[in-house]
């Protein structure tokens, strides 16, 4: 087993990383509660034999063994939590440095940088969005001729590439407007925002402004209608590509490659001030209902292949359509690591961003922050081996995608090899564009190493986390980059269902890693990743397995206190206190990591109030899902809505959760509630009734229906309590209602 060191200070004066305070305590506590775990396990097992003879009756030994298995899921889980409190580590950049190391501002030595922005439905992603993310990362203080973006457009859509044609015009003048200005913050919409807030707005900025308003106008309006009308075609090269949406049988899944140069830095593309533009490249591949396109980890292997073939620059940052740039410098932090002459190539295969979001709410009721996945547990990671990808706001070496550190492997073109030199002024050459059509094509994959031993890995539907963790196998280490100022901004679901949804897609795709060839539990454990990397995945491939503890505990102790039956140790035994314990033990330990990486404590109540709405719901359901597909019924990539409805949204700040329509994940924490609220009314009624005192009450199950009743909050406010359109809606409510009571009736004849 690889044991973590603690690094104080790198060797070079470009980063430092700071153990985490608290280590020693959480290292201490660790063995503690392992006893204690163990120590119940036990008793499950002892009480278990006990049960054996066949007098006993089935449904305490059912009663038990639900128990251990539940105990059983939370103990492994417990203990992959541990790999992350071994030896978190926190960085810090030394930005002012880097001029010492690679030379001055435009400096030979930055290393180019292709930047990669994936959109897949211009319905659900509206265009508008998308170009300010390209607005702001083509605005990043960076050399612009080392820098070229990439817009990889799933939707083959021509609203999309409409919205492209007319960001591009508007680059000219956003960039050295930008630049001039000393701007921040480089979305237009957030600067915006900003501008009319703060300083009192001048005339260039009411300039820019309408610019900018006049363009998002007619973007939207196409949207709207629906294709690009004639009177916003401006020349013949617009009319030609715009041309072959109608010429040709375009649709979303069947189309030919279409890629548009849109800016040609070493052309004559010129900003108004004389300046050359970045490149910017519009990449629509090709697709047919006949071939798989592995969704965005395809698309994204298609930019690989199209950027080598245009630009082949050695970093890679890839973007998500929503996340944009919220800092001009991050590309120069994170140079940092990938130009430290002491930190060899293999040290930091890829650098990830935390995702940060605007616009959560105040105690952000749906845990959109995910606190613990982009925070605690890539601290964690970080002081291992490196942080998980995570999809979007990562710097990779573009080395990285082609094998392990120490036996690079060779792509089946040379062109597309990470060393391949390409000439700038080529770009959009015949030859070029001939080659850069062919890597886009549907069928150009078949019979290569593109998704299983190059590029983004296939299999998967988090291609993100499958990924990076493949690469960790390879042995190569990742960095962890999380600066005061957010590097990236995106946007959370604001509706609960669509928030579950989206989960759901990550629980189909992690059982998929969980249950292949490379399995974190067989595979990584034993890969150059090294054992505790290994465990600390398994975490999240088998994040879906919190359903099972989750489950139990949310219906077996309520319906059997709704009997009078007796489940836990009464508080007059010993045993009962190793409860309380183990409880409180992982609750606060959990609350002090939260809160120690500047949570709230409100949120963190969301949070742990979400994860145990997660189990009834999206784990359990993509867990289904899962199972349905493993007997070929295919699960697809449901992008994300990233539209935004005023009603909901307001309800949302409000921090009101949003049911309204019925949705099949919505029954399960209702059935919950009710059942929870039931047996706890229940309960103390009886307990009122018969008097004698707690000792010998059933406390342990009253408190857990109570702890139901707590985090169902929502639930019943939603059902009973509000009139609005965000409330549960009367199906799901019946539904609902009669399902718990035919858990009552079952319940009442298993524990007769
Ligand atoms: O066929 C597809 C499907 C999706 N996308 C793009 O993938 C990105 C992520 O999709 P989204 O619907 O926003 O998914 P999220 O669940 O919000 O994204 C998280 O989870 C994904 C894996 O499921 C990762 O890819 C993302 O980076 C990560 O932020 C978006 O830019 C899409 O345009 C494609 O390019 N092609
Ligand atoms: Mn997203």
């Amino acid at each position: 087993m690889d044991h973590p060191t603690v690094r104080r200070r790198s060797s070079s004066a470009l980063h430092t990383a700071e153990p985490w305070p608290i280590t020693p305590f959480n290292r201490l506590f660790a063995p503690i509660y392992l006893l204690a775990v163990l120590a119940l396990l036990y008793r499950h097992v002892t009480n278990l034999l006990l049960l054996l003879p066949a007098t006993s009756s089935p449904s305490s030994f059912a009663t038990t063994f639900a128990l251990l298995i539940a105990d059983l899921v939370l103990a492994f889980m417990w203990a992959t939590t541990q790999v992350f409190r071994m030896n978190p580590i926190r960085r810090r950049e030394m930005v002012e440095n880097l001029n010492d190391v690679v030379g001055g501002e435009e400096s030979e030595l930055l290393p180019g940088l292709d930047v990669f922005i994936c959109t897949a439905d211009p319905h659900k992603e509206p265009p508008m969005g998308v170009v300010n993310t390209a607005l702001s990362v083509l605005a990043y203080d960076y050399p612009r001729d080392r820098l070229a973006v990439y817009v990889s457009d799933d939707g083959g859509s021509a609203l999309t590439l409409f919205a492209f044609v007319e960001a591009a015009k508007f680059a000219r003048r956003w960039l050295p407007f930008c630049e001039r200005n000393g701007v921040v913050e480089r979305n237009p919409v957030a600067y915006f925002e900003l501008a009319n807030g703060a300083h009192p707005v001048s005339g260039e900025v009411e300039e820019i402004k309408n610019m900018y308003e006049s363009m998002k106008h007619k973007v939207e309006h196409v949207v709207e209608t629906g294709k690009v009308d004639d009177q916003y075609i401006d020349g013949p090269k617009e009319q030609e590509a715009f041309g072959k949406w109608t010429h040709h049988h375009f649709t979303k899944q069947n189309h030919p490659t279409f890629i548009q140069v849109l800016k040609h830095c070493t052309n004559n593309d010129k900003d108004v001030d004389g300046h050359a533009l970045p490149n910017l490249i519009y990449v629509s591949r090709e697709k047919s209902t006949n071939s798989p396109h592995h969704f965005k980890a395809g698309a994204l292997n298609v930019l690989l292949r199209v950027s080598a073939a245009m630009t082949n620059q050695p970093i890679v940052l890839t973007l998500d359509c929503d996340m944009y740039s919220n800092d001009p410098g991050t590309a120069r932090r994170a140079m940092c690591y990938f130009c430290d002459p002491n930190l060899g190539p293999e040290s930091s295969a890829y650098l990830q961003f935390p995702q940060k979001y605007r616009g959560i709410n105040k105690n952000d009721i749906y845990a959109g922050e995910y606190q613990r996945l982009f925070q605690i547990q890539a601290m964690g990671f970080d002081g291992l081996r490196g942080p998980n990808h995570v999809g979007t706001g990562c710097f990779f070496r573009r080395r990285a995608f082609f094998g392990p550190p120490s036996s690079p492997v060779e792509p089946e073109l040379v062109e597309l090899g990470p060393d391949h030199v390409v000439e700038s002024e080529s770009i959009g050459s015949d030859s070029v564009l001939e080659l850069a059509h062919k890597v886009a094509g549907c069928n150009y994959e078949n019979q290569t190493d593109w998704g299983s031993k190059i590029g983004y890995r296939y299999g998967s539907l988090v291609e993100d986390y499958y990924t990076g963790y493949r690469l960790h196998c390879e042995g190569w280490k990742s960095v962890f980059c999380c600066p005061k100022r957010a590097a990236f901004m995106g946007d959370a679901p604001i509706s609960l269902v669509d928030m579950l949804n989206q989960q759901k897609r990550w629980d189909i795709g992690l059982l998929e890693v969980a249950f292949s060839k490379f399995s974190t539990l067989t595979y990584g454990v034993k890969s150059s990743a090294g054992f505790l990397m290994g465990f600390g995945y398994c975490q999240f491939a088998f994040w879906p397995s919190w359903s099972i503890p989750l489950i139990v505990y949310s219906f077996l102790p309520q319906l059997a206190l709704l009997n009078q039956v007796h489940v836990f140790p009464k508080a007059t035994e010993a045993w009962f206190w190793l409860y309380p314990f183990l409880f409180l033990g992982a609750y606060v330990q959990d609350m002090l990591d939260f809160t120690i990486v500047g949570g709230t404590f409100q949120r963190w109540w969301s949070d742990q109030r979400i994860w145990l709405l997660r189990g009834l719901t999206c784990h359990l359901f993509g867990s289904i899902e899962y199972f349905l597909k493993f007997l070929g019924i295919a699960a697809a990539f449901n992008v994300t809505s990233k539209v935004i409805d005023e009603e909901q949204s307001k309800r949302y700040d409000q921090g009101i959760f949003e049911f309204g329509v019925h949705s099949p994940m919505f029954v399960p924490p209702t059935v919950a509630a009710l059942i929870s609220l039931l047996a706890l009314v229940q309960g103390l009624a009886v307990l009122a009734v018969r008097g004698g005192g707690l000792a010998d009450a059933p406390l342990l199950q009253l408190l857990v229906a109570g702890f139901g009743v707590v985090n169902g909050w929502p639930i019943y406010e939603a059902v009973a309590l509000r009139s609005d359109n965000g409330r549960m809606p009367v199906k799901t409510v019946v539904v609902s209602v009669a399902l718990a009571w035919a858990c009552y009736v079952a319940a009442s004849f298993v524990f007769k």
